[in-house]
């Protein structure tokens, strides 16, 4: 036993402001344990306040009072390990060699470390001060670049073996106050430990966007809310995103970097902010100032951001101390997100892990919709700076694009897992129509492949507490007020639209990209029925200009029964949310839909192609039986949303009670994340222990 690889993993959170209330309560514990066929054990080290010191042969992490330093272990197998701790007068001191002693080490952690006991940790005085030869070298300069704060990565260190430079601040004793007895939580509070347990993890989200500070779709949402979540479940979560313009909330972190883009060498400034457990990093730099236009410029440009930006993002946990500490490689675990990240599992692979770095880091790519891939012409491999042999992950040949350069094929082979927003759409992307060309690599990762619904932000989007809804005659409501809550918003929107206020005219909305995938042209060769009937119609949205303009000229001919709102406006998508009736979602594809899930929140019945994770989520009303949320049609034709919609209108003129049963449904069902973040945490666990 004492000769297999043994590695602890050490992760020291010390920010009192930063602490999610689980952490807080959870101030002092930690939990060891082996897997079976890897013998690597972690320690998690989460505390409140005082002073740890942590350090082994090449690490060492030192916290004082609301601060925190630290320097990764180097993976040696020889790492021994030393914790200290105070508590107020209390010391403790331990050693072990942990290659030469593994029983000792472990039967120490398992005696003396039992999470959440406070009591069982010894008390010994520390014998004395650890000498400043054991600390790395901390250098704000290297001799070779004058650059203020640019530090080199740990590839560049490999590859130059030169002092080992971290910009990480040296952190000084402060005279924060240390923690007295009566600080000591109540044991009730101790003993509840983080829900996902021993599968905590660093989790680091890369996105190219984030609500709310950037968004163009889905993929914001799910950016700005899915890390909460798996915060709540007591991980350390991290998002990385471009900063595309100045906000008043975000932190200099004061950290500079530089990257090779093609010829270009551009530096980056690291912001960040903490909101619900979450660290949020923001990467500027002058390529990505574009305001709200984020995918703005050509293909070239694109693919030159996105290199930049998966280029930083692997390396923020060596370099961005969030709240006065790095997340460090080890228990860590990247979740890239559509083509534009899946450079990242593949720089992880190329820069480190080829070169025996990051071992133990692992990446998860999200595909959020296939149908954006970066793909180019096989030149642009001199873009995205790899080894020639990796080539070969990029190239694709098919029936639409000829043999060409595809950046999501290469994303897809390289992660650790992959993961798609629902059962359904896991299912059809394997297939030759769902899989727009990449369907056969999927099928070839099957093994890694798994489908999780999508949540939704339940403080973001809720009723009750949305904040779209205090002014202008709306109100917030929940299922208690929802007749009356309802009707005002229903008015409320119809005064703010300028359509008729009637409480009993169905109201009937979409909300969406204006492109092929959303079906919106099927709601257009729908209109001359809809304008036959006695609803209203509006529709928000932004896109193609051939749809855009189809909108508006909707609105211009049926003035009195249709709005075509031609914009990107969060405010009106929640109003609209909350005051019509039904939702239209005749969606070509749809990988999962957000919208859709919105609505049942608000009381709002969704209509919608029974496709991807509308399937999934979107249960039929069964009049029999009085079950199902919405109105689902099997094919994405006109004929077909016709006779949906139809059946849908009846029921809300003829059968009241069923209106209401279906509405009450779709609001009382848990859409939280909390469901997904757990089976995202499966994910993580089952990468983890891949080799
Ligand atoms: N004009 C406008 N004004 C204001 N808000 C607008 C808007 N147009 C769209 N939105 C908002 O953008 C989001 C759209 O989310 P969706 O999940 O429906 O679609 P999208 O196709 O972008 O996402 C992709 O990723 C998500 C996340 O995984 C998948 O659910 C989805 O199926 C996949 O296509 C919603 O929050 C919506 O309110």
């Amino acid at each position: 036993m004492g000769s297999m690889p043994f590695v602890i993993y050490l992760n020291a959170i010390e920010r009192t402001d930063i602490l999610s209330n689980r952490c807080r309560r959870y101030w002092f514990s930690s939990f060891a344990h082996k897997h079976p066929r890897k013998s690597i054990t972690r320690l998690t080290f989460v505390r409140e306040n005082g002073n740890v010191e942590c350090r082994g042969r090449g690490w060492r992490i030192k916290a004082s009072g609301n601060n925190i330093s630290g320097i990764d272990d180097d993976r040696d197998t020889n790492d021994a390990l030393q914790v200290t701790s105070e508590r107020g007068m209390k010391k403790f001191v331990t050693q072990t060699n942990v290659k030469t002693n593994v029983e000792t080490a472990e039967t120490f952690l398992n005696e003396h470390y039992t999470p959440g006991h406070l009591s069982n940790i010894p008390i010994d005085p520390i014998e004395h001060e650890l000498p400043e030869t054991l600390l790395p070298v901390v250098s704000k300069h290297n001799d070779e670049d004058k650059t203020e704060n640019y530090t080199k990565s740990p590839l560049e260190k490999s590859l130059n073996k030169d002092a080992y430079n971290v910009t990480s601040k040296r952190l000084e004793n402060t005279n924060e106050p240390t923690l007295d007895e009566e600080d000591v939580p109540a044991s009730d509070d101790v003993d509840s430990p983080p829900l996902a347990g021993p599968d905590v993890m660093n989790v680091i989200l890369v996105a190219a966007e984030c609500a709310p500070w950037s968004k163009t779709g889905g993929l914001g949402d799910v950016a700005g809310a899915l890390p909460k979540a798996l915060a709540q479940r007591g991980h350390r979560v991290m998002v990385v995103v471009p900063l595309y313009r100045d906000h008043d909330d975000l932190q200099d972190t004061g950290i500079r970097r530089r990257y090779k883009v093609g010829w270009e060498d551009v530096d980056v400034q690291y912001l960040q902010t903490y909101i619900d457990g979450v660290d949020f990093v923001f990467i500027r730099c002058h390529m990505f100032n574009l305001g709200t236009n984020i995918y703005g410029g050509n293909r070239e440009d694109i693919l030159r951001r996105m290199v930049l930006f998966c280029k930083a993002a692997v390396e923020v946990p060596w370099y961005v101390p969030c709240g006065g500490v790095c997340y460090g490689d080890g228990n860590l675990v990247f979740v890239a997100n559509d083509w534009h990240t899946a450079l990242l599992p593949v720089y992880l692979k190329a820069y480190y892990r080829d070169n025996g770095l990051m071992r133990y880091t692992r990446s998860v790519l999200v595909i959020h919709n296939i149908a954006h891939q970066g793909r180019g012409p096989v030149e642009d491999f001199s873009h995205v700076d790899l080894p020639p042999h990796y080539l070969d992950l990029f190239k694709l040949y098919d029936p639409v694009g000829g043999e060409h350069f595809n950046i999501f094929a290469a994303g897809l082979k390289t992660a650790d897992r992959v993961v798609t927003v629902s059962h359904g759409y896991a299912w059809e992307l394997k297939t030759s129509e769902g899989g727009w060309g990449l369907h056969n690599i999927i099928n070839e990762n099957d093994w890694k492949l798994k489908g999780i619904v999508n949540g939704i932000d339940t403080k973001d989007w809720n009723p009750e507490v949305d904040v779209h809804l205090t002014s202008d005659g709306y109100t917030n409501y929940s299922l208690n007020t929802l007749d009356t809550g309802k009707s005002q918003c229903k008015a409320a929107l119809q005064k703010e639209l300028g359509l008729p206020v009637r409480d009993d005219v169905p109201l009937i909305g979409f909300i969406g990209r204006l492109d092929v995938q959303k079906g919106v042209d099927l709601i257009a060769e729908c209109v001359p029925w809809i304008v036959d009937q006695d609803v209203q119609l509006v529709m928000l949205g932004t896109g193609r200009p051939d749809l855009e303009q189809m909108l508006r000229e909707m609105e211009n001919r049926y003035r009195e029964k249709i709005r075509g709102w031609v914009g990107f406006s969060v405010k009106m998508a929640h109003r609209i949310t909350a005051g019509v009736d039904i939702l239209l979602m005749p969606s070509r594809f749809e990988p999962c839909g957000l919208n859709q899930l919105y609505a049942m929140s608000y009381g709002t019945i969704p209509v919608v192609h029974a496709v991807g994770g509308l399937r999934d989520t979107v249960q039929p009303f069964d009049p029999y039986n009085e079950t199902g949320v919405g109105w689902t049609f099997n094919r994405a034709e006109s004929g077909q949303l016709i006779h949906a919609l139809g059946n849908c209108l009846l029921t809300y003129r003829e059968y009241k009670q069923s209106w209401k049963g279906i509405q009450q449904r779709g609001m009382m069902r848990d859409l939280s994340w909390n469901n997904a973040a757990q089976h995202y945490e499966e994910v993580f666990v089952a990468a983890k222990y891949q080799w």
